[in-house]
């Protein structure tokens, strides 16, 4: 994501816990094309004065901040009937609570010095779906969801724009655990109408498009880029043979 928002021409601030990560994406950011494109910034989103913090170093690295990316987020898989409480929480004060932290805090600065910017937030489409196995972080991505068209409404007047993607697979992160399994991998594909895994670049090309002016008048939407997965493929599902007209 923060690579690719870089290749088009953005300056960016990476940021999370683990600061080893947060500098091997820089390093690899400064090899490719430069250094002074990427900065490292640890911060736990659950924490609203880490978020403070990150924000106030994030503005002295860049001198201004245009637009903030909430791709925080955690999941295991799990039953419902066997999650605990403290289990929820945990999804759901990274994923809910700290979009919330990390949207508040930039927008209060940009609403503060009379100035706009853009959020977007990373959603699934079982945002609005459900999804069965992750009810922790499928809850707090329909909190996501709510919040983006809450705010993109609440803030557009004062030219804050608060909007979404929603990504299908990506064979990264956190869905290695499934998408690593080649029989997995193939089954997932199959369901895919566009017939393939997403690449994250393509999800940061459509946050770069919700980062920049051309989405000027895009409010409390959410683009998803999923290969048509969310629609299923109907009977394509069950066959690619329809018989053909007679
Ligand atoms: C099945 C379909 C999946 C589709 C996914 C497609 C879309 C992908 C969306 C994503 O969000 S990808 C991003 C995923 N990234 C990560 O998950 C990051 C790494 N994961 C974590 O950091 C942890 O999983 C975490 C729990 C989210 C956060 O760790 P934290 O250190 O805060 O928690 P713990 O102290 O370890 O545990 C808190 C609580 O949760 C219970 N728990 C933890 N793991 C499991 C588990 N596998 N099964 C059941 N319960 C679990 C743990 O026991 C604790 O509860 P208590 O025991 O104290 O009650
Ligand atoms: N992978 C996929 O197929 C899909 C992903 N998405 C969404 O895209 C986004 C990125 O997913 P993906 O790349 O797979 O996820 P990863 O697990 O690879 O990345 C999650 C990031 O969140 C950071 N993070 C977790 N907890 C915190 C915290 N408390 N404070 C600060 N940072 C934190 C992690 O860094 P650290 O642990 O160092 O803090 C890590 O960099 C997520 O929002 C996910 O829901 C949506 C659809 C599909």
């Amino acid at each position: 994501m923060a690579a690719e928002l870089c290749r088009l021409g953005a300056r960016v601030v990476v940021s999370g816990r683990t600061k080893d990560t947060l500098d091997a994406t820089v390093e690899a950011v400064d090899a490719e094309l430069g250094p002074g494109r990427a900065f490292a910034v640890t911060a736990d989103v659950r924490d609203p004065a880490s978020v403070e913090a990150m924000a106030g170093r994030a503005t002295e690295l860049l001198g201004a901040v245009d637009g903030l990316v909430n791709n925080a987020s955690g999941l295991f898989p799990v039953k419902a009937e066997e999650l605990t409480p403290n289990g929820f929480d945990a999804v759901v004060r990274i994923v809910l609570n700290g979009t919330w932290h990390c949207t508040s805090e930039v927008a209060r600065r940009w609403l503060a010095a009379g100035r706009g910017g853009a959020v977007v937030n990373l959603l699934t489409p079982y945002a609005w779906t459900g999804a069965p196995g992750i009810v922790h972080n499928a809850s707090a991505k329909g909190g996501v969801l709510a919040m983006t068209r809450t705010l993109g409404a609440e803030w557009s007047g004062h030219g804050v724009r608060v909007n979404a993607v929603a990504p299908g697979w990506m064979p990264v992160g956190g869905t290695d655990f499934l998408a690593g399994d080649p029989a997995v991998r193939q089954r997932l594909i199959d369901a895919i109408p566009a017939g393939r895994l997403l690449k994250p670049e393509e999800t940061a090309r459509a946050v770069a498009y919700l980062l920049s002016d051309d989405a000027s008048y895009v409010v409390g939407e959410v683009l998803t880029i999923d290969g048509g997965h969310h629609l299923s493929k109907g009977l394509y599902e069950f066959t690619d043979e329809l018989p053909g007209r007679s």
